[in-house]
């Protein structure tokens, strides 16, 4: 059995399911990021995770354990929210050593411990200051330090750095990394920012209206999208229909391309822009589309050219700042066949338990994860914050 497994949950709020028919299995040390838009179930199903709330169906196992009957403070979990939320009237070392105390640990060992875990997010000498004195993202590392104090079994983490501006955010994701690789634990982080995802996380469960649309390495989601909700959630800007026959697709204007990715009947083609190769002049090779350049923005570090074809077919193409075309110069773009990827047109959707039991299957490509993290056998609790 997976370390964690979340079989078959349902949660609903006033006859309103805000996560239905939900299975995932997570390896041992494991990092997993909950990715979705606003509403779609993620907080729900991490306080599913950590016994904040009960499901209305199915179970959560960990360590081949039924959570059902055990309650949040029980589960060896720590929450981490958007605010760390650190007690007000306690100093931020004994923020840190709260957990430590609760499960009788000598004070000594406390403060040890404590001191410790300060210095590894980096925050030494600030034990004896108040809450009230931390900027933000000291708050939230001296959360995240409260936390990983217990050794939890695992770290869910709720969108813990979306109150912090770019660069903050991206110093704790580093950090959060590294605390990650240096203790083992297996995190669940809930975000609704891809990039955050494809940083933070070994897969990413994606969820649309409290179903789970594909789980997947965030290279997999990125290049293989199971249908063009998951393309357009991780950035796919490029899409046409076309009529499969194995590695052909005819376009509806009449042009033809070859892909990689073997179909059978109406699909949604889908191609990065930024694999799109522009070029000024006609060239011999395989799908290649004589296009009108109607716009070029110049954004720094790459051009994004719109391009549209004989046909009519509009592209977004990214190219390196040094191809600049003036709109209106004719061009050609090329379409690499390992780049156009297929899904079938009515694949859209789908219902949540048809697709469950087949992601839950989808493990991670991690083997059996982080093979050095011992799951303390002495943490009973935590559910901070
Ligand atoms: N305690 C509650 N009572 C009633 N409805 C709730 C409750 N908690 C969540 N919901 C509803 O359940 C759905 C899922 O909410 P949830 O907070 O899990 O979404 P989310 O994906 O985490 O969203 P966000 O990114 O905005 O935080 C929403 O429609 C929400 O309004």
């Amino acid at each position: 059995m997976p370390y964690l497994s979340l079989q078959n949950l349902t949660k609903t709020f006033h006859g309103t399911p805000a996560v239905r028919e939900l299975w995932l299995d997570v390896n041992p040390g494991e990092r997993i990021s909950l990715l979705g838009p606003s509403g779609c179930g993620k907080s729900t199903t991490l306080q599913l995770m950590a016994g904040i709330l009960q499901p209305d169906q199915g179970d959560i196992f960990l360590e081949a354990r039924s959570l059902r009957r055990v309650p949040p403070e029980k589960r060896g979990m720590a929450l981490v929210l958007q605010k760390g939320m650190l007690f007000p009237h306690l100093s931020v070392g004994e923020n840190v050593a709260f957990g430590l105390k609760m499960r009788g640990v000598s004070r000594v060992e406390q403060a040890e411990r404590a001191i410790a875990m300060l210095d590894q997010v980096q925050l030494s000498g600030f034990e004896n200051r108040s809450p009230s004195e931390l900027s933000g993202g000291q708050a939230q590392r001296v959360a995240v330090a409260r936390s990983l104090v217990i050794q939890p079994k695992l770290l869910l983490l709720d969108e813990p750095l979306s109150a912090l501006d770019a660069s903050l955010r991206s110093d704790m994701q580093e950090l959060i990394l590294r605390l990650q690789d240096e203790t083992g634990v297996t995190l669940i982080i809930v975000t609704h920012d891809q990039s955050e995802a494809i940083v933070m996380s070994h897969r990413v469960a994606l969820m649309f209206d409290g179903c789970l649309r594909q789980v997947d390495t965030p290279e997999a989601l990125y290049q293989h999208p199971v249908d063009e909700t998951v393309a357009r959630f991780f950035g796919g800007v490029n899409f046409f229909p076309a009529e499969a026959q194995q590695r052909q697709l005819q376009l509806s204007g009449g042009d033809r391309l070859s892909t990689e990715h073997p179909q059978q009947g109406p699909v949604q083609v889908t191609i990065r822009p930024e694999q799109i190769h522009v070029m000024p002049d006609p060239i011999c090779g395989i799908n290649l589309l004589p296009v009108t350049v109607t716009q070029n923005r110049f954004i720094g570090t790459q051009r994004h050219l719109t391009l549209k074809t004989v046909a009519n077919l509009e592209l977004q193409a990214w190219v390196p700042p040094s191809q600049n075309f003036a709109v209106g110069q004719a061009a050609i773009a090329h379409l690499p066949p390992d780049a156009l990827w297929t899904f079938p047109a009515q694949a859209e959707g789908g219902d949540c338990s048809e697709q469950g039991r087949q992601l839950a299957s989808t493990r991670s490509r991690l083997g059996n994860g982080n093979s050095n993290h011992q799951a303390p056998d002495q943490v009973e609790a935590q559910s901070l914050s």
